[in-house]
């Protein structure tokens, strides 16, 4: 579904990502995990378009990625959320989630009844009216995770959604993340939470200082001594 060849992404004379190549097969989960400053969130940022790739190619389902915006990707059907969510703190939930859907064909009632099943599936219908603002950091990159849900991308891009997220929402996430994937979805999580990535994860790779220093499952990685020396310092 997704190839990325040979990578490369340098700020000034800092190479963040350096020639990394990956590929996310359809209906399955990729987890991209290092130390901070390894470059995960650099890899996201090209491949959805808010940075562009210095070197290197990214194809999703045949089209190359590299110079189109992000709007163009979303619509392409890539989703993202962010390491500290960006919702419009003064916009209520469902009007959070019709952000992304407002130049969308389907009629408003039609898409404020997607918006609102959305928020009922995670038990947040009842405070839809809410201002964003009033909600928890976790509450906050789960709406994050619905609004994205409402072009009903197939890639969705999740960055650290565990962090500094109560364990029961942890779970709620946990749950919505294996929901989308048994409905065919396909995701990359960058997460240091590596109970949770480990266990969602078909495939992972790992990252030190912009360069992959490993991959495979998680019992491979678990047991790579670079991966133990990159994180352990030992
Ligand atoms: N816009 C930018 N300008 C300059 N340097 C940047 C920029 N974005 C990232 N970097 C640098 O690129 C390197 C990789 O950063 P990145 O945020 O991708 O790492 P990360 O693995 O996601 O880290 P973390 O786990 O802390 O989020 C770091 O050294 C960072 O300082």
């Amino acid at each position: 579904m997704l190839e990325v060849n040979a990578l490369r992404k340098v700020f000034g004379g800092l190479v963040a990502v350096d020639t990394i190549s990956f590929t996310v097969p359809e209906n399955s989960i990729l987890g991209l995990i290092g130390v901070n400053g390894s470059g995960k969130t650099t890899i996201m940022n090209c491949i959805n378009g808010i940075y562009d790739a210095t070197e290197g190619a990214i194809n999703f389902r045949g089209t190359n990625l590299v110079g189109k915006k992000p709007y163009e990707i979303a619509r392409l059907g890539i989703g993202r959320t962010f390491q500290v969510p960006r919702l419009f703190r003064r916009l209520t939930l469902t009007e959070n989630l019709m952000v992304p859907v407002l130049e969308d064909s389907r009629s408003n009632a039609e898409l404020t009844e997607k918006a609102n099943a959305l928020l009922a599936e995670v038990d947040l219908y009842r405070i839809r009216d809410n201002h964003a603002e009033e909600l928890s950091g976790g509450q906050q990159k789960l709406v994050e995770l619905l609004r994205v849900m409402m072009l009903n991308p197939d890639l969705i891009l999740l960055d650290e959604p565990f962090a500094g997220v109560h364990p029961n929402l942890c779970k709620v996430f946990l749950d919505q993340i294996l929901k989308l994937k048994d409905a065919g979805k396909s995701f990359i999580l960058v997460s240091h939470d590596l109970t949770s990535v480990y266990s969602l994860s078909e495939h992972l790779l790992v990252l030190n200082q912009g360069k992959k220093i490993a991959e495979g499952n998680a019992a491979d990685i678990q047991h790579n001594p670079d991966v133990i020396e990159a994180f352990l310092g030992r």
